[in-house]
């Protein structure tokens, strides 16, 4: 099928390189030229495990990037809308949504053949058949259900392993609003067999996405108060959410035997909190969209209150630890929002970070990945460093703020310090028994334990 992709973030280049690889013919726009000389130079504007070789293989032939919306829709089948849907602090921003459906009507305004419009940006329940419909209709002069079809297609790919994602879904949820429409879809998703496709209407489709986002930052919200509760009650959190996960609903057992993900506390274990672009935003999107229908949303609040609060858990330590912050060296370890990224967009990281030159820390920053990224939006006064040695070299204290595999080190680099800085984990990262001076979220500040002597 011939694709044309509207918006070449995340979701947008990795739809097309993805589909491109299945055997689509894929067109990428976008408004930023630079992200399109990259894309058909196939190199990946953005940090994406497995996107460089994805797109070596299908660069020029199968996937293109330009600036020219109408042609990719002239010689597209069907169209994909994967532009950014921001919260503007009050609602959902749909700014750049409106803006491609009006181009995208405008180009099939002298289209002959029947195209199919999918929204596969993450919006509000309503808004591909109250907002994009009437928009494309107005712009082409054309009937949605007779001359185009309308579809929404959400995207539950995770950053950091979104090429294994969208390769293998957990499943495809199509919304249309006739058989047409969905039809199509599936015809887009057919070289991925085997795969749980859900047909639905296009509301339905957009409920599914925020009721999934917004379930995972409950459980996190969840499991961040039952870690800071059990911390403050002299139990470690950790150990209390894998005598939870246990139980069969969590981690069912599978006919071999084996249980599902044995030992993983996904989404249950406590932590720093979460960030990205999509969990902070679509809780609050949907909790303003109830508000709008006179439908609070009082536990979602919640989830976003436990969430704003959570990375001052870190600074809680710290405080707890030193009678002053001003003048200490502090070493932030990871400014991405989750390992696998170079994504800072509202990482706990970042708010920490803040936090620590307000009240005079002395800090240096370290990130294998995302360093040029915090650095555009961080104040000069953050040292960043280019190894994590460098970086924890003479700290009075270390912040793992993201769950980076190469910090596992750190046990090994402390033990051969003379005086070495006191470890806060934010994510649990680290074997509490393998670091004499270490505290973490979830886990009590005075507690008994056996620590290891240090080599
Ligand atoms: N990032 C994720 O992991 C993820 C996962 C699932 C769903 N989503 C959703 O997908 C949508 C896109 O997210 P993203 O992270 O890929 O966004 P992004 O900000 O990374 O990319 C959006 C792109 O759209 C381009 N753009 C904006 N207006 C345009 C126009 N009129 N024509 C052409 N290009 C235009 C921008 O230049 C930008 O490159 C959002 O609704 C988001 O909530 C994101
Ligand atoms: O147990 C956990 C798991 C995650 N996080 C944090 O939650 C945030 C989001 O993590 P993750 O879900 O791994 O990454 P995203 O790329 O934001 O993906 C989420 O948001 C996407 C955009 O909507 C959806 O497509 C995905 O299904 C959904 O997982 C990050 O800050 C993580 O550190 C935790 O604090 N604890």
């Amino acid at each position: 099928m011939r694709v044309a992709i509207i918006g070449t973030g995340y979701v947008g280049l990795v739809s097309g390189a993805c589909l491109a690889h299945k055997g689509h013919i894929v067109q990428c726009v976008d408004i930023d030229h630079r992200k399109i000389d990259m894309i058909n130079s196939r190199r990946p504007p953005i940090h994406e495990a497995g996107l460089e070789d994805v797109l070596a293989s299908v660069v020029p032939e199968r996937l293109s990037a330009t600036a020219d919306l109408a042609a990719a829709v002239n010689g597209a089948d069907l169209t994909m809308i994967a532009v950014g849907t921001p919260f503007n602090g009050s609602e959902i921003d749909l700014t750049y949504i409106e803006k491609a459906a009006w181009q995208i009507g405008e180009a099939l305004a002298t289209k002959d053949e029947y195209h199919v419009v999918v929204v596969k940006s993450t919006v509000v329940p309503g808004t591909t058949e109250t907002v994009v419909l009437p928009i494309l209709e107005r712009a082409s002069g054309k009937k949605a259900g007779i001359d185009f079809g309308v579809g929404m297609n959400p995207e539950f790919l995770k950053e950091g392993e979104a090429i294994a994602d969208f390769m293998n879904p957990d499943r495809v949820v199509i919304g249309g609003i006739d058989d047409a429409s969905i039809d199509r879809q599936a015809e887009l998703y057919s070289p991925f067999p085997g795969v749980d496709i859900v047909r639905t209407t296009p509301s339905t489709a957009e409920m599914v996405k925020y009721t999934s986002n917004a379930l995972l930052a409950t459980l996190i919200s969840f499991s961040n108060e039952i870690g800071n509760t059990s911390a403050a009650l002299g139990v470690d959190a950790m150990e209390v959410m894998k005598g939870v996960h246990l139980d069969k609903r969590f981690s069912p057992i599978l006919p071999d035997g084996q249980r599902v993900r044995p030992g993983m506390l996904s989404y249950l274990a406590p932590g720093c909190g979460f960030g990205g672009s999509c969990f902070p935003k679509d809780v609050k999107s949907i909790i303003a969209h109830g508000q709008r229908l006179g439908q609070p949303m009082r536990l979602l609040e919640a989830v976003a209150s436990v969430n704003a609060d959570q990375p001052s858990q870190m600074i809680n330590m710290l405080e707890g630890r030193f009678r002053e912050l001003r003048g200490l060296k502090v070493a932030v370890l990871g400014m991405a929002f989750k390992p696998g990224t170079d994504d800072v967009r509202e990482s706990p990281a970042i708010a920490v970070t803040r936090t620590l030159i307000d009240k005079g820390v002395q800090v240096v920053g370290y990130d294998p990945i995302a360093r040029s990224a915090a650095q555009a939006i961080l104040p000069e006064v953050v040292e960043f460093e280019e190894n994590l040695a460098a970086a924890v070299a003479d700290a009075d204290a270390i912040l793992i703020m993201t769950a980076w595999a190469e910090l596992r080190a750190l046990p090994a680099m402390l033990a051969d310090m003379d005086t070495p800085p006191v470890l806060i984990d934010g994510r649990r990262l680290i074997d509490k028994s393998a670091v004499r001076d270490y505290l973490a979220i979830g886990l009590p500040t005075t507690r008994e334990f056996s620590p290891v002597e240090p080599a």
